[in-house]
């Protein structure tokens, strides 16, 4: 038998830490812990991959069954056909490698948008919250990614309006109730907008209405907030380890020369290898969702020789200094691509869940960490000791507080 431990009560307010706690303490790579009624087995990396086919489902959740209108959006639906046809429309369309290469003008003018607030904050020597910032980024990229461009910027929609909170949400059914009408009125008027596309209706209307509505919401509800977080870490770090931060400065100002307006994905990014090894870094540290969504066992399962019943909830426990360098390393390098071959590396996932946007997310990442650390240099404001890298967690893991800090222009823009 595996060995079990019966104690919800071990599980403290950062539930990822009292697993990586409990499995040094206990030992062994599997544990089952019963999590009040719910057996739950923690820590099995490995499973995913060799076990793959058995574990691709979903437990129910009573937060996703109301926000999701019963858990008929990606993330959240068990393992069925209309998952995998779902994932499909996903991964095909909105985030298929072509989708994501054609969207490149689409992120540039969102990085410009960016680029121009913190433009106006280095001139009057303002406080920036890159938090907020982020937020507001990755708000405008996910959009740009589902409905019509803003069309310059200013307009459109701005999920901070709706959702100031939505990442300290947590798991409580009576708010769910709440952010779910919230919800509804935004896809609302993104349905709208789509529906206005759209010339001719026909009678699967609603059909075609609830799943443009389950698939809105989920790429907003997995999209934004997860890029938000993962460079809101990747800024705190590289404040924490300035050798870090002036080896990326100097790779970014060394591969787009000076003067230019933006450095760009066609022209630059490419030779960043510092810059991929700081994101893959900051992931290995902070991975936003470090319990991935928990998967769900469909048939009883043998582990590592210890029989793990069906319906068995699975939580994938992730990764201490920060050091890209690692990711240099020759064989780190090659084996840690995202993909979830490496099992101590499992920021997306693994398996037939892994999250299906894991190019968007790097181009995203990617050209807005370069222009922050190409045009700006960045300084703690006055009187503070130092970013606080507590974690609280929510449905993700994110920075207690929000990331302050002033930026000055690193040389004379264009
Ligand atoms: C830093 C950014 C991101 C991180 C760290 C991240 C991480 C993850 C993780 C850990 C999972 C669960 C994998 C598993 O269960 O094995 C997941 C699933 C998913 N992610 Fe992401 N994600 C990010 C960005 C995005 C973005 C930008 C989108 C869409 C615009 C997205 C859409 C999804 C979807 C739809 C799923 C569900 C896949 C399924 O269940 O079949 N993610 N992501």
């Amino acid at each position: 038998m595996l060995p079990v431990i019966e104690h919800l009560h071990l599980i403290g307010s950062l539930p990822h830490r009292s697993l990586c706690d409990l499995a040094r303490k206990h030992g062994p790579d599997v544990m089952l812990l019963r999590l009040g009624a719910v057996p739950t087995l923690v820590g099995a990396k490995a499973v995913l991959c060799t076990h793959d086919h058995v574990f691709a489902s979903r437990p129910r959740f009573t937060v996703a069954n109301i926000l999701f209108n019963g858990s008929t959006d990606v993330s959240f639906a068990p393992y069925s056909e209309y998952w995998r046809q779902a994932r499909k429309v996903v991964t095909a369309h909105l985030l298929a490698p072509g989708k994501v290469r054609s969207g490149r003008a689409a992120r540039e003018q969102e990085v410009r948008l960016v680029m121009a607030r913190v433009r106006d904050a280095a001139a009057a020597r303002m406080v920036v919250d890159l938090t907020e910032l982020f937020s507001f980024f990755a708000n405008g990229i996910v959009c740009q990614d589902m409905v019509a461009p803003r069309g310059g910027g200013g307009g459109g929609f701005n999920l901070d309006d709706y959702f100031p909170s939505f990442a300290r949400l947590g798991f409580v059914s009576a708010r769910a109730v709440k952010h779910k009408k919230r919800w509804d009125d935004l896809l609302d008027s993104l349905i709208g907008k789509h529906a206005s596309k759209t010339t001719e209706s026909n009678e699967d209307e609603h059909e075609d209405e609830d799943f443009i509505d389950a698939v809105l919401m989920d790429m907003f509800a997995a999209g934004v907030d997860t890029t938000c977080i993962a460079l809101d870490f990747a800024l705190a770090e590289l404040m924490r380890k300035p050798q870090a931060m002036a080896k990326l400065q100097a790779e970014v100002r060394r591969c787009a020369w000076e003067g230019k307006e933006m450095v760009t994905e066609a022209a630059n990014l490419s030779s960043m290898s510092y810059l991929k090894a700081v994101m893959k870094e900051s992931m290995w540290l902070h991975a936003p969702g470090p319990l991935l969504i928990p998967h769900f066992s469909m048939a009883d399962c043998d582990v590592e020789g210890y029989t793990v019943p069906s319906r068995t909830r699975v939580l994938v426990n992730s990764a201490e200094e920060f050091k890209p360098e690692r990711f240099l390393e020759e064989a780190m390098d090659a084996a840690s691509d995202f993909q979830g071959n490496d099992f101590c590396f499992l920021p997306f996932g693994s398996g037939q869940r892994i999250c299906p946007a894991i190019n968007f997310t790097t181009a995203t990442f990617e050209i807005i960490l370069a222009n922050h650390v190409y045009h700006f240099n960045w300084e703690l404001p006055p009187g503070s000791t130092g970013i606080d890298m507590s974690e609280s967690f929510g449905i993700y893991v994110h920075c207690q507080e929000n990331v302050l800090l002033i930026p000055s222009l690193a040389h004379q823009d264009v």
